[in-house]
């Protein structure tokens, strides 16, 4: 509850898929005065995304696949390097466990949440929430993939591999950074 904000007026604009209103409210400047400002928010829910690491072979899994609106914004052939990640129905864990069997095939063991972020807080109102889990190959059930129309490549490379991926441009995800950013700043694969 923030006592600056006294909204007036929530329109809804599209609930195609996700949730898309537009919203009319009066906040209280630094300076004493109200005013009026709107915003759209887009609701897509929120989501959890996990980095999954093999410590002995210094390797991570990624994703691989088709990303419409990364395709219609620069991104040549809309193919995009990702960590694990999907959009919650259940707690953050329970999500990012079935997601990681749905599209890598892993079944995993522990996996310990490491931060929360906003990834677009102008408009976008989804909270992501951050994993990291050892794999090792013992614990692929399957070959992953994704489920109904989604058509997802794993990729095991080496950590260091994708650090320079990220260096060159070829990753070029925000949380696949994020997450790889802070592996080596916390030793996680030392
Ligand atoms: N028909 C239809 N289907 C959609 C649409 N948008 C998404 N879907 C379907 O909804 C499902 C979403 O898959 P998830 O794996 O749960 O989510 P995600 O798209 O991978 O999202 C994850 O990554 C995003 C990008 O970084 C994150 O924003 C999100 O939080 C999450 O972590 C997919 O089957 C996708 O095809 C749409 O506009 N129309
Ligand atoms: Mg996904």
């Amino acid at each position: 509850m923030n006592e600056r904000i006294r909204v007036k007026d929530v329109r809804l604009l599209s609930d195609n898929w996700y949730v898309l209103k537009t919203t009319t409210f009066e906040y209280l400047h630094a300076d004493g005065q109200w005013k009026t400002t709107s915003r759209e928010t887009y609701d897509r829910g929120n989501g959890a995304t996990i980095l999954l690491y093999n410590r002995p072979r210094r390797t991570v899994v990624l994703t691989r696949q088709f990303r419409y609106p990364t395709y219609v914004n620069g991104n040549a052939d809309g193919m995009l390097i990702e960590t694990c990640a999907g959009l919650l129905d259940d707690d953050p864990e329970t999500c990012i466990r079935r997601e990681t069997e749905e599209e890598t095939g892993y079944s995993i063991g522990n996996v310990r949440k490491v931060f929360e972020a906003y990834m677009s807080p102008g408009s976008v109102t989804e909270k992501l929430f951050f994993f990291v889990g050892e794999y090792s190959q013992k614990d692929r059930i399957s070959d992953g993939g994704g489920v109904d129309s989604e058509d997802i490549e794993v990729l095991e490379m080496p950590f260091d591999e994708a650090l320079r991926m990220v260096a060159s441009g070829e990753i070029k995800d925000g949380k696949t950074i994020m997450l790889l950013q802070f592996a080596k700043t916390s030793g996680l694969l030392d």
